[in-house]
């Protein structure tokens, strides 16, 4: 077993050393911009006719890959490759597997910058955010390494004179991953290397905004020594090959981070028995949030202010973690929304490549047009404080964005906007915060800044959040010591980064032998 778990540490991005050092990964990944990208089935790379080229958010022109689309029948190939692999690699001992994703680790910590860089070009994310996208993929890794050489060890029974009993946790088989384009790196990572650590064997299906970054990890997972088939690469239309892979008979589990929406839909249709099939599908959804931070009488109000910047605006707004309703009670109500607007105004939009950049772009076309359309909204549910307007036209930059005076039911209190909007909303009192903080669909994140101990521990209680943080940021889990995942409709709870995580991949065998 390895040394224990520990997360890798963020780069210092106040050192020069460092921005030269990503300065120089980043003019390294120029080099390799607009390059082809095949798909990959049961090793095999495979070029299509129809492709989609995926472009820089923040330079719209720049082409950062050109991807193959699969269409129905390569889904069918993919499904059929991975079932024939699990066949093996179901066999191959729990410790062998925690060793790939251990080299995996490796391997991604070595050239961390060239990662982060592609990052910084496909999502748009700043030094600071693709670092950390980097950082968190590793620890997964060395996470989910660790947890499945914990589950392959005898599992604690009841002694019963006369039996021999052991439980084993077995593969379930074919899974399908469908990430988000948000952690491209992370989250994909994340998902891909718990399914196949656990003994299962997956087809990836990428997010189509950020298909490369995929294509790099699946090319790393190969490096690291991971047989063909385990994992099979498989860009394409989400709506089109989508429903092909969550309603095929093989599909075992589906393992999803996306929106609402698009969970709901999978949950449905996996729900239904295809002729042929011989099990209950698994479905792990992790969906939307709508996050807020909840701001007492009795606290430090810069502190309030630096964690609502933080959380609004990080990333652009672009988490599902992000705070987008600051609730904030009436007695501080004025100070915290003049510190947040001081505070967000010195925030430097621009392109994240650039050190010393906070906000970059939004991800495309359509997440600029519908943020800007909640923009609209927000000017007549509220008082436009900060923002509202764009940026170099060159790429999709929304400006960090404040509206003050926001009721709890108006859309933008209660609609995901997933972008830098945050509206403020004044509460009478801790009880009224409390109420509002938990009048949305989602139960996600959420976090109290207060002084107050008996209203910590209320919110402990009844704040219905997956992950709720006091006195800090609501963003910025960190695996291992903050499991990731919501209530409601912000999904199945599955806790990303946890010690509950495995087990979903995996299914129990009781082994009971008379002596
Ligand atoms: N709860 C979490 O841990 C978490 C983490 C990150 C992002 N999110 C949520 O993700 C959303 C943003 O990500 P997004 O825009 O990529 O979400 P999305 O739902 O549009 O897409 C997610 C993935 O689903 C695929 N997809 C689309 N239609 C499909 C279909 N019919 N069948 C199967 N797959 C299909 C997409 O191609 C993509 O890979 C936000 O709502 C955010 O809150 C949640
Ligand atoms: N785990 C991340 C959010 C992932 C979703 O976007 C956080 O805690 O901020």
């Amino acid at each position: 077993m390895k040394a224990e778990f520990k997360n890798e540490p963020f780069t210092d991005f106040n050192d020069a050393g460092n921005n030269l050092e990503y300065d120089a990964a980043l003019q390294r990944v120029a080099a390799e911009l607009g390059g082809d990208y095949p798909l990959v089935i049961g090793g095999e790379r495979i070029q299509t006719n129809r492709k989609f080229q995926s472009v820089n958010p923040a330079a719209k022109e720049q082409v950062v890959g050109i991807v193959s689309q699969a269409d129905a029948s390569l889904a069918e190939k993919a499904i059929s490759t991975a079932a024939t692999a699990f066949e093996s690699w179901k066999l191959t001992e729990p410790g062998e597997r925690a060793r790939y994703l251990y080299k995996a680790a490796a391997l991604v910590r070595r050239r961390k910058h060239e990662f982060s860089a592609w990052l910084t070009y496909e999502a748009g994310k700043t030094r600071a955010e693709a670092d950390a996208d980097t950082a968190e993929a590793i620890d997964f890794m060395e996470f989910y390494a660790r947890e499945m050489q914990r589950l392959a060890e005898p599992q604690p029974l009841t002694r019963i004179d006369g039996e021999d009993n052991e439980l084993y946790y077995i593969p379930l088989g074919v899974g399908i991953v469908i990430p988000p384009w948000n952690f491209p790196l992370a989250i994909l990572a994340g998902m891909t290397t718990a399914a196949l650590v656990a003994g299962n064997t997956v087809v990836l299906k990428p997010a189509s905004t950020t298909p490369v970054i995929a294509a790099k990890f699946a090319e790393l997972l190969r490096e690291a020594g991971i047989p063909d088939g385990v994992v099979n690469y498989l860009p394409g239309p989400g709506g089109e090959i989508g429903d092909y892979l969550v309603d095929h008979p093989l599909t075992r589990f589906i393992c999803f981070t996306g929106s609402r929406d698009v969970g709901l839909r999978i949950n449905e249709r996996a729900a239904k028995t295809a002729p042929g099939q011989k099990w209950i599908k698994r479905v792990i959804a992790e969906m939307g949030g709508k996050d807020s931070i909840v701001v007492d009488s009795d606290c430090d109000t810069d502190l309030a202010a630096e964690a609502i910047v933080a959380s609004a605006f990080g990333f652009s707004g672009q988490k599902c973690s992000a705070c987008s309703r600051a609730i904030v009670h009436e007695d501080v109500y004025d100070e915290v929304l003049a510190k947040v607007t001081e505070r967000a105004n010195k925030l430097v939009m621009g392109s994240p490549a650039a050190a010393g950049t906070n906000v970059g772009p939004v991800i495309d076309e359509k997440a600029y047009r519908s943020i800007r359309h909640y923009v609209q909204i927000g000017k007549r549910e509220g008082r436009l404080v900060l923002g509202g307007g764009t940026g170099d036209p060159g790429g999709y930059y929304i400006e960090p964005t404040i509206f003050a005076d926001v009721g709890p039911e108006a859309r933008i209190a209660q609609e995901e906007i997933f972008g830098p909007v945050v509206a403020f909303m004044k509460a009478k009192s801790f009880d009224e915060a409390l109420e509002w903080a938990n009048n949305t669909d989602y139960g996600l994140t959420g976090a109290v800044i207060s002084r107050n101990r008996a209203h910590l521990e209320r919110a402990r209680r009844e704040f219905f959040a997956g992950n709720l943080y006091f006195n800090r940021k609501c963003t910025g889990a960190l695996v291992g010591a903050h499991p990731f995942g919501g209530f409601n409709m912000s999904g199945t709870d599955s806790k990303a980064g946890g010690r509950d995580y495995l087990l979903l991949f995996t299914q129990a065998k009781l082994v009971s032998e008379k002596m």
